[in-house]
This record gives structure tokens, C-alpha cells and sequence, in this order.
């Protein structure tokens, strides 16, 4: 039998981590190395012969823990937030320096989200307003969600290039927050629910008419055959990689 690829989970011991844990175990050819958490050394990466990790930690560390395993040869995929532009182009800076290895950034892992927001991206040119709303449990420590800054980012490129102005907005006057944040000049609403998991919505309004794009994430193993996919294929795509569509072909 072949032997399974050895991967280290950064973050193991959190919702998303354990999952992460269970699903490469779970799978013919992968298999968990290492298992980190809040205080272990990064030199347990090395120790263990990690040559993957997989990142599913808190948006204050995740930088440094990618930084270490590129400068250590190991492929990273990661899921965690907070990987704003400076971060990203540092990054790929490093990934210059260590051609070879791969790194993929994904907002967010779940195969309908994905699609989700490169279907909103395909319809905002053609509707006068778009807004997002953003909906995940109390216990998520960053908002707006990644995955809705990426989704915002994407409609705004798509409007740019089709020569859309602004969505209509005529407040003048209003209470701090209430028209949410303005991401690229997308409005981006976040709602923080007990019973929620991951759940956004994008907003469409035409004269006359709204189309409303959702998608929802019910378990933490809707994430998993995209962390499993991203384990797979990162290493066939040396250099920085932003959004899991970037290993589909979405044809889109
Ligand atoms: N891309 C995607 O599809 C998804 C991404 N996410 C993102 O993944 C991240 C984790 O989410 P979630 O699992 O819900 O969060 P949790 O808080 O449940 O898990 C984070 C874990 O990371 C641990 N941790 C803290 N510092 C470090 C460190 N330096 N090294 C390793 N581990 C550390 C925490 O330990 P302690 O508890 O001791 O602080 C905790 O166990 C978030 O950024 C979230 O937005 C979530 C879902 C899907
Ligand atoms: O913290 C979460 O739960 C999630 N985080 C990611 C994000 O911020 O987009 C992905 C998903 O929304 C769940």
C-alpha cells in the first residue's frame, strides 16, 4: 500500500480542527502526524515529519504558523480568517523564495459556498443593488466572515470590470453600523445567532425584482471534503492559491 501522506493539524482541538482531525484519518491517504493547539512549539511539526499542514486556528496566529511550515518545505491549507491583502502579499513574497511548495488560502471549504459566491459574482453586474448578509454562531471571534469579505471582494471586481457604479444608497443619517461594513463598496451585514453554524446570503435588486442567493452550512462536515481536496491537490499548485475554485474548474 502506498504510504499516507503525513499532515499536521495547527488549531486540532477547536470545532473545526477536531473535524479537520477525524476526516484525514478517515482517509486512505492521508493521515494526522501532529496535532497542535494553543502552546505547542511549531518545532513539533518538524519532529513529527509533517509535510502538509493544515491551519484551522485563530486569526492572530495563523500567519506565523503558515510563515514556519513554508520555510520548512511543508504545504499548508488553510481555512483559517484573517488573511487580509498585506498578509497575502507577504506571503506570496515568501512563496517566492521556496518555490516547490504550495499554499492554499480558502475562505471557506464547503463545495456550495464556493459556488455560491462565484454565482453571485456571475449575476451582480446585472442588478442596480447588491448587499450581503453574513449569518454564524456567537462563538466566531471575527466578523465580517471570510468568506464574506472574499464574496464582497469578488462581486466588487465583477461590477468594476462591467463598469457598474455604487449600489443606491441615500442614508444620511443613521446609527453606527446599521448599514453594515463597507467592503470594495460592498454593504456586508453580520448576524451572530446561538443554533447557527455558517450561513450567508447575497442580496440581488433590480426594479422589480430581488434575486437571493444563499447557502447553508448545517454541520462542520460540510467543510471537509474540501479540506481533504485542498490536501490532494495543493502540492500540484506551487505558489499562493485564494479561494478553493481555484482547484475546480467552475467554468464560470
Ligand atoms: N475555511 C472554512 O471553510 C472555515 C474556516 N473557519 C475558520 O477557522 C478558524 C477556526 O474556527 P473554529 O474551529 O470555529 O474556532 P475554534 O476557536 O473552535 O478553534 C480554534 C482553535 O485554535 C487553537 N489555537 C489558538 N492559538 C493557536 C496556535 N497558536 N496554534 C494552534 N492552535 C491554536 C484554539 O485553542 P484555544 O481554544 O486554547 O484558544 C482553538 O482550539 C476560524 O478562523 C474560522 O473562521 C471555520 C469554519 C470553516
Ligand atoms: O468561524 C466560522 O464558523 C466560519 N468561518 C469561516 C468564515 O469566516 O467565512 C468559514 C465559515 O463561514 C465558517
Amino acid at each position: 500500500m502506498a504510504e499516507r501522506l503525513p499532515v499536521a493539524v495547527l488549531g486540532a482541538n477547536g470545532r473545526m480542527g477536531s473535524e479537520a482531525v477525524k476526516a484525514v484519518n478517515a482517509a486512505d491517504d492521508l493521515e494526522v502526524v501532529a496535532a497542535l493547539g494553543r502552546g505547542d512549539s511549531l518545532d513539533d511539526l518538524v519532529d513529527a515529519g509533517a509535510r502538509y499542514i493544515v491551519d484551522l486556528s485563530i486569526p492572530d496566529a495563523t500567519e506565523a504558523n503558515v510563515r514556519f511550515a513554508v520555510e520548512h518545505g511543508m504545504h499548508a491549507v488553510v481555512g483559517t480568517t484573517g488573511w487580509d491583502t498585506p498578509r497575502l502579499d507577504s506571503l506570496a513574497a515568501l512563496l517566492g523564495e521556496h518555490p516547490g511548495v504550495g499554499v492554499l488560502i480558502a475562505p471557506n471549504f464547503a463545495l456550495g459556498s464556493v459556488l455560491a459566491s462565484a454565482f453571485a459574482a456571475k449575476a451582480a453586474r446585472y442588478f442596480e443593488s447588491v448587499e450581503i448578509v453574513e449569518l454564524h454562531h456567537p462563538d466566531k471571534v471575527d466578523a465580517p466572515s471570510g468568506t464574506a469579505i472574499r464574496t464582497a471582494q469578488l462581486i466588487a471586481a465583477a461590477r468594476a470590470e462591467a463598469g457598474v457604479g455604487p449600489s443606491p444608497d441615500a442614508t444620511t443619517k443613521q446609527l453606527d453600523g446599521a448599514r453594515g461594513a463597507d467592503v470594495d463598496g460592498v454593504r456586508v451585514h453580520a448576524v451572530r445567532l446561538r443554533g447557527l453554524v455558517a450561513h450567508e446570503e447575497v442580496l440581488l435588486g433590480g426594479v422589480g425584482e430581488q434575486l437571493t442567493i444563499r447557502h447553508d452550512s448545517f454541520d462542520r462536515v460540510s467543510f471537509m471534503p474540501g479540506v481533504i481536496l485542498g490536501l490532494r491537490t495543493v502540492a500540484d499548485h506551487p505558489g499562493l492559491t485564494v479561494g478553493l475554485d481555484g482547484y475546480l474548474d467552475l467554468g464560470l
